[in-house]
């Protein structure tokens, strides 16, 4: 924190139930610590949330300078944990909102800078006054390294499918969602090696043609309500087992991903872009204080 601040502004919003504390730092004046990111994520002592998006111009932000022409805002994410994520899909769609709330930006297209490069993002005009559209995030590409990777928790075991939506993913097919039980510590991943800054791991069943369910545990957050890129690297993997691929028939496919908080919409692209539908909502605005936050 800086010690200058009195009080920090924050919102709180979320995403199918990705939930997170947003602080605005236009000029990228607020150094929050890891432990800093850790408490206002506390649900019990802190205002609670899956993580933490700072909204700094990318002017103002070392690592998103480069993207000051492309993208006047930088996402800085952080997972509940105070750790650093290349992305956050659900997060992308909750600052798109923030941004059009603050009358920063307007309905229609706009782009945001991330740690895995800039996204492009389309802010829906409201159906009805109060009802607000839907957020489409152009999530980039998916990469699929190669390479048998296998989950388990406990005694169970699972293969999976590595999937990179900027952030790395590891997608297992089940039975059943309960299969994976509580999920309280994280899934292992074998072999280690595939995924050397740790793992984002989905659960997925089938719903019907095209539309699969997930539960996921979030490296630095734990088991969450949603995951954007979660969904992204889901929507890949099932298309790809299920013999389907864009870039062959020249075809987009959609699949519609439940996630326990909410529905998303992904669609592949022939061009391999991977772009996600969904809602985002602010659901409050107030002020830490600041002498709590650095106690
Ligand atoms: N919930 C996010 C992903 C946040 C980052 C992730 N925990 C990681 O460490 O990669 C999403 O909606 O994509």
């Amino acid at each position: 924190m800086n010690d200058a601040a009195q009080g920090l502004p924050f919102l709180k919003g979320h995403g199918t139930e990705n939930d997170f504390v947003i602080i605005p730092d236009p000029y990228g004046r607020v150094e929050l610590t890891a432990s800093d990111v850790a408490r206002l994520c506390d649900r019990r002592a802190g205002l609670g949330a899956d993580g933490v998006l700072r909204v700094v111009r990318s002017a103002a932000h070392p690592e998103a300078a480069r993207y000051a022409d492309e993208a006047e805002w930088f996402m800085d994410y952080r997972n509940s944990d105070g750790s650093v994520a290349e992305m956050c899909g659900n997060g992308v769609r909750v600052f798109a909102r923030h941004l059009e709330r603050a009358g920063l930006v307007d309905a229609g297209d706009l782009v945001i800078a991330t740690r895995a490069g800039v996204r492009r993002v389309h802010i829906a005009k409201p159906a009805a006054p109060g009802a607000p559209g839907d957020i489409t995030v152009d999530m980039g590409t998916a990469a699929l390294p190669g390479g048998d990777v296998t989950v388990s928790v406990g005694e169970r075991s699972w293969p999976a499918r590595n999937v990179n939506m900027g952030n790395p993913h590891a997608v297992a097919f089940v039975a059943a969602l309960d299969e994976a039980g509580h999920l309280l510590d994280a899934p292992g991943v074998a072999p280690a090696t595939a995924y050397p800054e740790g793992v984002n791991v989905e659960f997925v069943v089938d719903r019907g043609p095209r539309h699969v369910a997930l539960r996921v545990h979030e490296r630095g957050s734990g088991e969450t309500r949603s995951c954007g890129t979660g969904a992204c690297a889901v929507m890949v993997a099932a298309a790809r087992r299920d013999g389907l691929d864009p870039a062959v028939t020249g075809e987009p496919v959609t699949y519609v991903v439940d996630v326990p908080g909410g529905r998303l919409a992904i669609t592949e692209r022939p061009d391999g872009r991977v772009e996600m539908t969904g809602p985002a909502v602010i659901v409050a605005e107030g002020t830490v204080d600041t002498a709590w936050l650095r106690g």
